[in-house]
């Protein structure tokens, strides 16, 4: 017999006045942070999964381009070849440019319980909430993928409003239980010329929405980090 689905759910004490403060927070910064978005048992399962149940490719921006490839892949390239790939995203990231962290893109092919957190996401009950908060009605759907970021992962400085994408919000719900702020992976605000503004570490179980034209980053796992910060993130679109 096949193991019983968990099921995934919004928090059902997130009332009315919970979400007027979101909405009131929203029209003055650009980002919320919802705590404890998922139900105990759901937040539990996902993260478990993540942990142990999911498989990650290594995302890099190289030469121009978005690329993607497995430990595997890289452990079998010549130690030549590997060491100038690493130096060449290092390079590149020195200027502020470009990002290395695991992801894993939901597919057919995903574990049962990513499939069912975007199907929750998509729910109407969830994409109501968003929208209230957002006050943007136009909302149609979320998409979504998990991400891994090790020591020495990072994303750099970028803005997520791509020119041709129907992107309007991102969210991150983060899944790393206990995760101290000197580890790094802050989500990291900044001003449009670069100064930088608030910081957000990964809190368990908080789905943190934003603005796809806040200039942020995710900076670097620390050497000395115990974990991996493991997330479920995407973007509401229209
Ligand atoms: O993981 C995060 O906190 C943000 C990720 C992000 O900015 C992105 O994937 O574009
Ligand atoms: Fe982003």
């Amino acid at each position: 017999m096949g193991k019983k689905l968990t099921q995934l759910t919004i928090n059902p004490t997130l009332d009315s006045d919970k979400q007027a403060a979101l909405k009131a927070e929203f029209a003055d910064c650009g980002i919320v942070r919802i705590f404890d978005f998922l139900n105990t048992e759901g937040a539990e399962e996902l993260s478990r999964c993540l942990h142990h149940g999911t498989s990650f490719n290594n995302a890099f921006f190289l030469n121009h381009q978005n690329r993607e490839a497995s430990d595997e892949q890289i452990a079998q390239l010549p130690n030549a070849q590997r060491r100038e790939m690493y130096q060449a995203i290092y390079q590149l990231a020195a200027q502020g440019q470009g990002f290395l962290y695991g992801r894993h893109k939901a597919s057919d092919s995903s574990p049962a319980i990513i499939d069912e957190a975007l199907k929750m996401i998509n729910d109407e009950a969830c994409l109501s909430v968003i929208k209230h908060i957002t006050g943007d009605d136009e909302l149609s759907h979320a998409d979504g993928q998990a991400t891994r970021y090790r020591v020495g992962d990072f994303l750099t400085r970028h803005i997520d409003n791509l020119p041709g994408e129907t992107r309007k919000y991102a969210y991150v719900l983060g899944l790393s239980p206990n995760w101290h702020p000197d580890w790094g992976g802050l989500l990291q605000m900044f001003e449009p010329d670069g100064t930088p503004t608030q910081s957000y570490m990964p809190i368990y179980n908080s789905l943190t929405l934003f603005d796809v034209n806040k200039v942020h980053s995710v900076t670097s796992i620390a050497p000395f980090s115990p974990a991996s910060r493991y997330s479920l993130t995407g973007w509401f679109r229209s």
